[in-house]
C-alpha cells in the first residue's frame, strides 16, 4: 500500500485528524461535554497517571463509538503462545534454529495471531517485569479481527513478506529492514500478502527508549527524527461479529463486538504505534583497534529499574566498515551475564557464516559459551588487515535480556527446527598455544 503518510518523531506529542472530518480534534481541552463530529473521548493510558514528565504517556482517541461497547471476554485456545515457563527442564546448551517453518496457505489458512508461537522468555506479566520472544509465521490475513496484548509492549521484526498494520492511531506498512513497536493495549490487525515470518520482543512493564548517547553526544544511532508514527485513519463499519484477540496474562481471551475498532477519526498524545527503518541507523565503530562491545549497534533499549541494566536490548549488526588495525575483528569468544537471542533478517552473520540461516534464530544463554565458528576463528586470525565492508546486505539482529530465559515446549521439541549439530561448529578449534612464543619486533 504505497503512499501511506506518517508523522515523524520519538516520543512526541503527535496529534492527527482524520483529513475527511477537518476539527475532529477538540480544541483547549480533552473532554469537551459533546465532541465534535459527535464523537466519544477515550483515554489510552500507557504510564501511571503519576509518572514524572519523561516517561508519563497517553493518548486522547476520538472514535465514533468507545472500546467499552464490546460482549464479554471468554477464554479462547492459545496454541503455541505462553507465559509458562517451566514447560520444559532447563537447557542451558548453545541452542540454533533452523528457518522457522512458515505455514503453506494451500494446507492451512493461519493469520498473524494464529501464527504466533512463543520460543522462550522470562518473568511474569502479572508482576510486570520480564519477557517473551516470540516468532510469528502465517499466510492469511486478519479478517474481522483485531488483537491487544494487555500484558506489554510487542517490537515486531519482520523477516519475510511486509506487513500492513492497522492500528487505532492509523496504518503503517511494515517491510523486512524495518520494525514496528505496537505498544501495550493498542488494538491491531494484520494483513499480509504471501508467505510471511518474523520475530517479536515482547517486554512486560517497560516501554522502550532509545538510549542515551553519552560521549557520543546529541546524534547518531537511531535519530529520532527517523521514527514514524502513522496518521489517523477510521472506518465507520458495521460487522456481524467484529473478535477482539485478548492477550492478558498471558493467555488469549475473545470478545465480540458489531463494528471495527478502527473508529478513532482524530488523536493526539505521546502514546503510538511507530516504526523504524534499519537502513536510517547511523552505525559508529572501532577506527583503531580492538573490537567494540554490541551496545554501540542498540536501536531500542527497554530499560530495568537498575541503572545501566535492561529487560531488553535491540540490537542491529548493519552493513559497515570495518577498520581495526592489529584486531581480531568478528565478535569476541564470550560469556555473558545477559541472555542473547539472535535472528539474521538476511545475509549472512559475520561470526557465523554457515548454519545460521534467515528466518532462524540461536540463544546463548546467561553464561553459555559462544564465539566465532572454527572456520571464522582460523579465517580471521590470519587475514591481511585493510578496511573492509563488514556484512554487506546483511542484518543480523539480537534481542538481549538481563532475564535467563526458559526455552518453551514448542521451541525444544514441538518446532522442530532445532539444529542438534550446532555445537560441532566450534569442534574443529584446535590449541595455537606455543610454550616458546617469543614476541616479535614489529
Ligand atoms: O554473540 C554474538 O554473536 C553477539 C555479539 C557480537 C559482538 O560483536 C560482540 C559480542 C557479542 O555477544
Ligand atoms: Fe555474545
Amino acid at each position: 500500500m504505497a503512499g501511506l503518510k506518517y508523522l515523524t518523531g520519538f516520543g512526541s506529542e503527535f496529534a492527527s485528524e482524520d483529513p475527511r472530518c477537518p476539527g475532529a480534534l477538540p480544541e483547549g481541552q480533552n473532554n469537551p461535554q459533546v465532541c465534535p463530529y459527535g464523537l466519544y473521548a477515550e483515554q489510552l493510558s500507557g504510564s501511571a497517571f503519576t509518572c514524572p514528565r519523561p516517561t508519563n504517556k497517553r493518548s486522547w482517541l476520538y472514535r465514533i463509538l468507545p472500546s467499552v461497547r464490546h460482549k464479554p471476554f471468554t477464554p479462547m485456545k492459545c496454541e503455541d503462545l505462553t507465559e509458562s515457563w517451566n514447560e520444559v527442564e532447563p537447557d542451558p546448551n548453545q541452542l540454533r534454529w533452523l528457518p522457522f517453518t512458515i505455514p503453506k496457505a494451500s494446507e492451512k489458512k493461519v493469520d498473524f495471531v494464529a501464527g504466533l508461537h512463543t520460543v522462550c522468555g522470562a518473568g511474569d506479566s502479572k508482576s510486570r517485569n520480564g519477557i517473551a520472544i516470540h516468532v510469528y509465521a502465517c499466510n492469511t490475513s486478519m479478517i474481522d479481527s483485531c488483537f491487544q496484548n494487555s500484558d506489554g509492549d510487542f517490537l515486531i521484526v519482520p523477516q519475510q513478506g511486509e506487513i500492513l498494520i492497522t492500528t487505532e492511531f492509523g496504518k503503517m506498512m511494515v517491510e523486512p529492514n524495518e520494525i514496528c513497536v505496537i505498544q501495550q493495549g493498542m488494538r491491531f490487525t494484520v494483513d499480509v500478502f504471501g508467505e510471511t515470518r518474523g520475530y517479536i520482543l515482547e517486554v512486560y512493564g517497560a516501554h522502550f527508549e532509545l538510549p542515551d548517547l553519552g560521549p557520543i553526544g546529541a546524534n547518531g544511532l537511531a535519530n529520532p527524527r527517523d521514527f514514524l508514527v502513522p496518521v489517523a485513519w477510521y472506518e465507520d463499519r458495521q460487522v456481524n461479529g467484529y473478535t477482539i484477540v485478548n492477550k492478558y496474562q498471558g493467555k488469549l481471551f475473545s470478545c465480540q463486538q458489531d463494528f471495527s475498532p478502527f473508529n478513532v477519526v482524530a488523536w493526539h498524545g505521546n502514546y503510538t504505534p511507530y516504526k523504524y527503518n534499519l537502513e536510517s541507523f547511523m552505525v559508529i565503530n572501532c577506527v583503531a583497534f580492538d573490537h567494540a562491545d554490541p551496545s554501540i549497534f542498540t536501536v531500542l533499549t527497554a530499560k530495568s529499574t537498575r541503572p545501566g541494566v535492561a529487560i531488553a536490548d535491540f540490537v542491529i549488526f548493519p552493513p559497515r566498515w570495518g577498520v581495526a588495525d592489529r584486531t581480531f575483528r568478528p565478535p569476541y569468544y564470550h560469556r555473558n551475564c545477559m541472555s542473547e537471542f539472535m535472528g539474521l533478517i538476511k545475509g549472512h552473520y559475520e561470526a557465523k557464516e554457515e548454519g545460521f540461516q534467515p528466518g532462524g534464530g540461536s540463544l546463548h544463554s546467561m553464561m553459555t559459551p559462544h564465539g566465532p565458528d572454527a572456520e571464522c576463528f582460523e579465517k580471521n586470525s590470519t587475514a591481511v588487515l585493510k578496511p573492509e565492508r563488514v556484512a554487506e546486505g546483511t542484518m543480523a539482529f539480537m534481542f538481549e535480556s538481563s532475564f535467563s530465559m526458559a526455552v518453551t515446549k514448542w521451541g525444544l521439541e514441538t518446532c522442530q527446527r532445532l539444529d542438534k549439530s550446532y555445537y560441532k561448529c566450534w569442534e574443529p578449534l584446535k590449541s595455537h598455544f606455543n610454550p616458546n612464543w617469543k614476541p616479535t619486533n614489529k
